[in-house]
């Protein structure tokens, strides 16, 4: 695992599909080591963000930056060597393919068999029921255990900067909190998270800074602590004015 040591940083930036922009004059920064949130109702333009930030949308004024580089101008496969991954939603695995299979599909950037070893146990270590399952078909893990292979096959290509793209989505209760736990431990671990999620308490609890979109626009920001008690993330989430 690697220590992160780059801020990414979206900057006045406007972006979107064919001639409309959905984000406008955006300013989102996620600070290396840390875990930033996106917050906003269906809609607001967290998606649009996230594919923006790996080169999937329009950009019609602003920049990205991570680190020293531009990447808002940079291809999607150009921001992803610069180690930016995403994990998708859910618990999507390969179900015909065995857990190793899935991880090695994950890893198909890791070009060098021994780094990709040493990769396969750094995160054995992490998800030990992985390990253990290496063998079996993913079709046949449990939700929670395919859960944690697809955070683990996001993983291979050891980011040091890493979206979560609504990681609970479909999930029940009891692997949501599997989710939270993975994502605190790669916290620990010293990556940068990028957290899209919609379980706003437990995403503002892990989270050390955080975003409310509505409508493409930042409607408020700040540490998650004084986020807890904002008027608008109020109204947004919990219906009250
Ligand atoms: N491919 C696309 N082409 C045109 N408009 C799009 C496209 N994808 C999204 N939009 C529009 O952009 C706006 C923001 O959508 P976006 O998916 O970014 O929101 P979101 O906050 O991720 O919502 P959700 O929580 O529902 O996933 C919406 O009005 C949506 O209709």
């Amino acid at each position: 695992m690697m220590t992160a040591t780059r801020d990414l940083d979206v900057v006045n930036l406007s972006a979107g599909y064919d001639r409309a922009d959905v984000l406008t004059e955006m300013n989102v920064s996620a600070k290396a080591g840390s875990v930033t949130c996106i917050l906003g109702a269906n809609g607001a333009g967290k998606s649009t963000l996230i594919r923006s930030i790996l080169g999937l949308c329009r950009v019609s004024s602003g920049t990205v930056r991570f680190g020293s580089d531009v990447i808002s101008d940079m291809p999607t496969h150009r921001i992803a060597a610069l180690g930016i991954a995403t994990i998708p939603e859910g618990n999507r695995v390969f179900p015909r393919m065995t857990v190793l299979e899935n991880l090695r599909v994950g890893g198909l950037l890791v070009r060098d068999a021994a780094r990709e070893r040493k990769r396969l146990d750094e995160l054995f270590n992490i998800f030990p029921r992985l390990e253990e399952r290496r063998n079996q078909l993913a079709g046949t893990l449990s939700g929670g255990e395919r859960s944690m292979l697809s955070i683990a096959r996001g993983l291979m290509t050891d980011p040091e900067f890493v979206i979560f793209d609504e990681p609970s989505l479909g999930l029940s209760p009891l692997f949501v909190g599997e989710v939270f736990k993975i994502v605190r431990r790669l916290k620990e671990s010293g990556v940068t998270i990028l957290l899209v999620e919609q379980n706003v308490r437990q995403t503002l609890d892990v989270a050390d800074y955080g975003y409310l979109l509505s409508q493409g626009r930042v409607v408020t920001a700040g540490p998650t602590e004084t986020l807890k008690n904002d008027p608008e993330l109020h109204k947004a989430y919990f219906g009250v004015h």
